[in-house]
């Protein structure tokens, strides 16, 4: 990965993939995904950690491709859930799965445990709720098929799960995650500000300190 260069991220996630090219943009390097090479087969996800997710898919796609490719695995774990959906995030609600469904399936089971609360928590101003801790995990790995092998990283920002959704930036679970510190919700962020605290820019600084 060098100035001028170009970043293969073997993600089909446009979410992603907008995130991805707002951090190398300003590194002056150009980032390409799988929707630039539909022909690659998706990859199977059936590691049992995030890194290994991030593993098998850069090394798949790096290899079909004989480029050195980054992979990002990532979720959201919710302590009231037991971390659950983790690595499930992308297919919480089942087949078909997209953020709506899954940002409903969690509202779902976290109204399960209501009935078990004491609900004598003080409402946010707007009349919302602060159902559970959570945070986002997202695990980096970059393959390169020549030396056969990794550079790996981790990232993680804790947030709280509010009871409606908020913001319209970002993807995913976005809406749903409360970060105290800003009062607002990830996709109530900009791109720079998300980019600047969340689990995937503190993972792509981690990675980036162990290439220079
Ligand atoms: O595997 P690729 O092709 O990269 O795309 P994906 O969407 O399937 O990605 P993952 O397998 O890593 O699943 C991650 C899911 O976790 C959620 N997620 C990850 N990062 C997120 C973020 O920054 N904001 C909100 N939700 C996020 C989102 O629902 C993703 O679909
Ligand atoms: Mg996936």
């Amino acid at each position: 990965m060098k100035n001028g260069g170009t970043v293969v991220v073997a993600t089909k996630n446009a979410g992603k993939v907008r995130e991805f090219a707002l951090a190398f943009g300003k590194l002056g390097m150009n980032v390409v995904s799988m929707f630039d090479y539909p022909e690659l087969p998706d990859v199977v996800e059936d590691g049992a950690t995030f890194a290994e997710n991030a593993r098998k898919k850069a090394k798949t796609v790096a290899e079909a491709l004989k480029l050195p490719v980054l992979a990002d695995d990532s979720g959201l774990a919710v302590a009231k859930l037991n971390g659950e959906p983790g690595i499930y995030s992308a297919r919480y609600s089942g087949a078909g799965a997209n953020d709506a469904s899954n940002n409903a399936k969690l509202l779902a089971e976290l109204a399960k445990l209501a009935g078990f609360e004491s609900g004598k928590q003080e409402p946010l101003p707007d009349g919302s709720k602060l159902l559970s801790d959570a945070r986002f995990v997202c695990a980096l790995a970059l393959y390169d098929p020549q030396t056969e092998s990794f550079i790996e990283s981790e990232g993680y920002v804790a947030g709280q799960i509010i009871d409606r959704t908020r913001g319209v930036n970002g993807f995913g679970y976005d809406p749903l995650f409360w970060l105290p510190a800003f009062g607002r919700t990830m996709a109530e962020l900009t791109p720079e500000e998300k980019h600047a605290i969340s689990h995937r820019g503190q993972a792509l600084e981690a990675l980036l300190q162990q290439l220079t």
